[in-house]
C-alpha cells in the first residue's frame, strides 16, 4: 500500500492511496456491482454487520466492508484510491473517520474530528506501513464514505475473465436461457470428480427436468492466477454452456462466524444473476454451519464418497463403507504434488491433474529459498556454502547471497541501524523471491536479527515458491569464543557499536524449519544435517549422494 498526492478531480489535491489486498477486493466488488453497496462502511454499519449480519436499516449483509488507512491519512476528507501500481480507480468522499479498536469496530467513531482511538501505532511504524496484519478487523484507522468510479481496473491476473456482474447477466439474457435457474459455483479450489458430480447433480435437481445453467465464479488473487487454470481445465466435464467469471473475494475474516464467507459468496453470486449457489470446500474444512438467511438458496452437497465397486462418486449414505474412499484434503493433495506423485484417476480428471502438476511442480523442480539466520560467527556462511555445493551437485543452479557479499554489493553504504538492517534483509528477500519465482534456489546467510523482517521475507518468497528457514542456533559464548574476525573483541571494547548479541538485539526465530546446533559438531556434520532436511522435505532428490 502506498500514499501520495493527486490533483485528480480538480480542487485541492486529494491524497492518493493504494488499499491493502482486503480493501482492494472490497473496492473492486463495490465498483463492479458485485456488492450492492455504494462505498465503505461507517463504524455503526460495520459493528451492526459484524454483530447481527444486518446493516442498521435491517438489510442483511454478512461482512464489514471497511477501508483501513495509515495514520497519515486518518483525517483525509477525500482520497483517490488506486490499484497497487498507482492507477486511480475511484474517489472516496469521506463521511466518517473512525478507529477500529481491539474490541471490534466502532469503539471510538468520530466525524470530521481528529481521530484518536485506543492504542497507538507500534513504535516501528509497522501498522502505518502495512495496516492491520490480517487486513480485517485489526486495530487501525478506517475511512467510510461513498466511492465514485474513475476508470475500470486494468490491474490483476486473468483480466479477460474478470467480467462485471452486469455483463455476465446481459450475455446470459442475450445468448442463454434466462428463464432457467442459474447455479453458481464459487470456488478457489480445483474441481475434482466429487465436486463435478455434485455440480451436475445439483444442476439437475434445481432445473426440474431441464438442467440448470452453471456459472463458475473463480475466486483468484489479484497478484497471481491462483488455481484458476486448474479450475478452467474442468470445463469439458461441466454441463454444456457453463460460463466462468473470475473475482477476488476477500479472505474469510477469522473473527466472524464461520458461515459469513459463504453468505458473502451467495450475495456475490446473486449479483451475477445466480438463482442458487453451491460452495465447494476443502473436505478437511467443512465445519461451517449452514448460513442463515442467504439472499439465494445455498446448496449443501453433503458428504460424498467414491464407491470402488461402482467406480462412481455417490452420497456417502449410498456407499457401502467396505468400498468407500474419502477424497483427500487440500493439504494431502499439495503434499503429493510436492513429492512429484501422480494424483489418482478416481480422485481427479487427468486434465485437472496435469494443470495442477504444472501449477505445483514437485519440490525438486520448484523454486526455493533457504534462509539461514543466526549470530555473527554462528556458522551461517560455512553451512550455507556446503549446502550450496550439495544443491549444485544435485543438478540445480544456486545463487548464494552471503551476508558479507551482499553488504559489499547489494547493500554497500548501509549501516547496522535497525532501519538499514531491515532494508538489507528486504533487498535480500526481494532478490531471493525473484530467483525462487524463476525456479532457482537462493541460499541466503545474513544475521537477519528481527522476526518481523524475516516474516516479511518469508511472505514475499512464499508468493513465488518455497521458503525454508534455518536457525543456526550457536550460543553467543561459542560464537564469541570462535571470534573468527575479531569483531566480538572489538565490540566488547566498544569499538563497534550496535553489535548483534553484544549491544544490539537478536530475536530468536520461533518459526524455523530447522534448528542447527553447531557446538560440538563438525562442519561436515552440520552441512549433512541441513542437506538431509532438504532431502527429507523433497527439495533434493533422494537417489543422489
Ligand atoms: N554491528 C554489527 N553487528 C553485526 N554484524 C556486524 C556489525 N558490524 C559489522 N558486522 C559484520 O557484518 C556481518 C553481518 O551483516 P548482515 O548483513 O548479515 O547483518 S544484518 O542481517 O543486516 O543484521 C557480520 O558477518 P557474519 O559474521 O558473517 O554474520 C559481521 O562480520
Ligand atoms: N558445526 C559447525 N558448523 C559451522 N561452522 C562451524 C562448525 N563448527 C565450527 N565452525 C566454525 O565456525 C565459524 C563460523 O563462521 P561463519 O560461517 O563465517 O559464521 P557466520 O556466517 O554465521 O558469521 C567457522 O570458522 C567454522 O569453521
Amino acid at each position: 500500500m502506498s500514499v501520495g498526492e493527486s490533483g485528480h478531480g480538480g480542487g485541492p489535491a486529494a491524497p492518493v492511496f493504494a488499499p491493502d489486498p482486503v480493501g482492494l477486493a472490497h473496492l473492486e466488488a463495490i465498483l463492479s456491482g458485485a456488492y450492492p453497496l455504494a462505498g465503505f462502511m461507517t463504524a455503526a454499519e460495520a459493528a451492526s454487520v459484524a454483530g447481527h449480519g444486518r446493516l442498521p436499516d435491517g438489510t442483511p449483509w454478512p461482512v464489514p466492508v471497511t477501508l483501513a488507512v495509515p495514520a497519515g491519512l486518518a483525517d483525509a476528507a477525500r482520497l483517490v484510491l488506486t490499484d497497487p501500481e498507482g492507477a486511480p480507480l475511484a474517489e472516496l468522499t469521506v463521511s466518517e473517520r473512525w478507529w477500529s479498536g481491539p474490541g471490534g469496530p466502532g469503539t471510538e467513531g468520530s466525524s470530521g474530528e481528529e481521530s484518536a482511538g485506543p492504542g497507538t501505532p507500534d513504535p516501528h511504524g509497522a501498522l502505518d506501513r502495512r495496516g492491520p496484519a490480517d487486513g480485517h478487523g485489526g486495530p487501525g484507522h478506517r475511512l467510510a464514505g461513498e466511492v465514485r468510479f474513475i476508470r475500470p481496473s486494468m490491474y490483476g491476473s486473468l483480466r479477460h475473465l474478470r467480467r462485471v456482474p452486469a455483463d455476465v447477466r446481459a450475455r446470459r439474457e442475450a445468448g442463454g436461457a434466462p428463464d432457467r435457474p442459474l447455479l453458481a459455483v464459487v470456488t478457489g479450489r480445483p474441481l475434482h470428480h466429487r465436486a463435478l458430480h455434485q455440480i451436475r447433480a445439483a444442476a439437475d435437481r434445481i432445473g426440474g427436468g431441464r438442467r440448470a445453467e452453471v456459472l463458475v465464479i473463480i475466486d483468484a488473487p489479484f497478484d497471481g492466477e491462483g488455481m484458476a487454470p486448474a479450475i478452467l481445465a474442468a470445463e469439458p466435464l461441466l454441463p454444456a454452456r457453463t460460463r466462468f467469471a473470475v473475482a477476488t473475494l476477500p479472505p474469510a475474516d477469522p473473527a466472524l462466524p464461520e458461515d459469513r464467507a459463504d453468505l458473502l459468496a451467495a450475495h456475490v453470486a446473486r449479483s451475477y444473476g445466480a438463482t442458487h449457489v453451491l460452495i465447494d470446500r476443502d473436505p478437511d474444512a467443512r465445519s461451517a454451519p449452514a448460513p442463515a438467511g442467504p439472499p439465494i438458496p445455498v446448496l449443501h452437497p453433503g458428504d460424498w464418497r467414491y464407491d470402488t465397486g461402482e467406480e462412481l462418486w455417490l452420497p456417502a449414505e449410498r456407499v457401502d463403507p467396505a468400498h468407500a474412499r474419502t477424497e483427500p484434503g487440500d493439504a494431502e493433495v499439495e503434499e503429493s504434488l510436492a513429492l512429484g506423485r501422480e494424483l489418482p484417476a478416481w480422485f481427479t480428471p487427468a486434465r485437472v491433474a496435469a494443470e495442477l502438476a504444472r501449477l505445483r511442480p514437485a519440490r525438486t523442480r520448484r523454486g526455493l529459498t533457504v534462509f539461514f539466520t543466526g549470530l555473527s560467527g554462528s556458522g551461517k556462511s560455512t553451512v550455507a556454502r556446503g549446502v550450496s555445493e550439495a544443491v549444485r551437485r544435485s543438478g540445480r543452479t544456486v545463487t548464494l547471497l552471503d551476508g558479507d557479499v551482499v553488504r559489499r554489493m547489494l547493500s554497500s553504504g548501509l549501516t547496522f541501524s535497525r532501519a538499514d538492517r531491515d532494508l538489507n534483509i528486504r533487498r535480500i528477500g526481494f532478490v531471493a523471491a525473484e530467483i525462487t519465482r524463476h525456479g532457482g534456489v537462493a541460499i541466503c546467510a545474513p544475521i537477519a536479527p528481527y522476526a518481523v523482517t524475516r516474516a516479511e521475507v518469508r511472505a514475499m518468497v512464499e508468493d513465488a515458491g518455497d521458503f525454508f528457514l534455518v536457525h543456526v542456533a550457536t550460543p553467543l559464548e561459542v560464537c564469541e569464543a570462535r571470534d573468527r574476525k575479531g569483531l566480538y573483541a572489538k565490540a566488547r571494547a566498544g569499538e563497534i557499536p550496535e553489535f548483534t548479541g553484544v549491544s544490539d538485539p537478536y530475536e530468536e526465530p520461533t518459526d524455523a524449519d530447522l534448528v542447527l546446533h553447531t557446538e560440538g559438531r563438525s562442519v561436515a556434520e552440520s552441512v549433512a544435517e541441513a542437506v538431509a532436511a532438504l532431502r527429507t522435505g523433497g527439495w533434493l532428490p533422494t537417489d543422489r549422494p
